[in-house]
């Protein structure tokens, strides 16, 4: 179950879970955010897009403390980040996960051993046994199968070691998930079957996720709100069909350009054919969706 700080639920009982506020971040002369401002609210899926360039993943690393921006405040679960030491936010890290683009996974380790990290960092007094076991539990419940956790990034498909990432972001039983681009890389096939494994995963897990992504089919499909960034901030943040109603140049090409509207018509047909297989599934295809996944990449 998730928990929360006593500070971090408001009047309204819905608190964010971030707060992100007057942030800028700039590389010498290059200003990439200014006065950028976004709320991610308890237990949703909050898509994150923008073009190339425009610091999505900078606004993820402000958000985990891998970059200190120049002015702005963050706070997560309630409690400011910026400023302050890793011991002073060990209670705050601890309760969030992390997939990199690409997965990140260290190529010298195991995926066993790739899950352990953070357990390693946060718990070091935990027994190999335990340690194996807790990795074991995570393997499997990204649906990779069970002989996974003694292979080599090296010998796994792009879907598996999407998949492997997950597991780690996933061992230290986080209520906050941060995703940066987790479908690039597949194919459709596997790129429906990821979305559907962190729909069913948030579901099942009450996380709150916030997933930085390209992918208009992700955002139909599992997004329950979408943040634009352009211009240096976040320019909008709604449900899709509330972005739609906008009339900014970008959100329009984006969303009723010819990918928008492969997306939409993919997500009608999904509706039609596939109403328990579909991108929003119930993760009962996981397994179907896994096989695929290893045979195809
Ligand atoms: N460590 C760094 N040093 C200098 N410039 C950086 C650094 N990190 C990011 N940038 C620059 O900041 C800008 C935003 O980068 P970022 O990776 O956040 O973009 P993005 O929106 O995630 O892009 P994409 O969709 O292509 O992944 C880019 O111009 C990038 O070159």
């Amino acid at each position: 179950m998730p928990h929360f700080a006593s500070n971090d639920t408001g009047a309204d009982g819905a608190e964010p879970v971030i707060r992100v506020t007057g942030l800028r971040n700039s590389f010498g002369e290059q200003v990439i955010h200014e006065d950028l401002d976004l709320e991610v609210r308890r237990g949703e899926i909050l898509g994150v897009v923008g073009g190339s360039g425009t610091g999505k993943s900078v606004l993820m690393r402000s958000i985990i403390g891998l970059q200190t921006p120049d002015a702005g405040e963050v706070r997560v679960f309630g409690e400011p980040t910026l400023g302050r030491s890793e011991a002073e936010t060990v209670d705050i890290r601890k309760r969030w996960g992390v997939l990199f683009q690409g997965g990140a996974l260290f190529s010298t380790l195991t995926v066993a051993e790739n899950v352990q990290v953070p357990l390693r960092e946060f718990y070091p007094d935990l027994s190999l046994s335990l340690l194996d076991e807790i990795a074991s539990y995570k393997v499997v419940m990204t649906g990779l199968p069970a002989d996974a956790g003694p292979k080599f990034p090296a010998e796994l498909s792009g879907g598996m070691k999407k998949r492997a990432g997950l597991a780690r972001a996933l061992a230290l039983d986080p209520d906050l998930l941060f995703l940066d681009e987790p479908t690039a890389g597949l194919d459709p096939i596997g790129a429906a079957a990821f979305d559907e494994l962190t729909a069913s995963l948030q579901k099942t897990l009450g996380l709150t996720v916030f997933l930085i992504t390209h992918d208009l089919d992700t955002l139909y499909a599992i997004c329950d709100r979408v943040a634009v960034l352009a211009d240096r901030r976040v320019i909008a943040v709604g449900t899709i069909p509330e972005l739609l109603a906008l009339d900014h140049p970008w959100i329009q090409e984006y969303f009723n350009g010819p990918r928008g509207r492969a997306a939409v018509a993919s997500q009608k047909r999904a509706a039609e054919h596939e109403p328990a297989a579909g991108r929003t599934g119930d993760g009962a295809t996981a397994a179907a969706d896994d096989r695929r996944l290893s045979g195809a990449e």
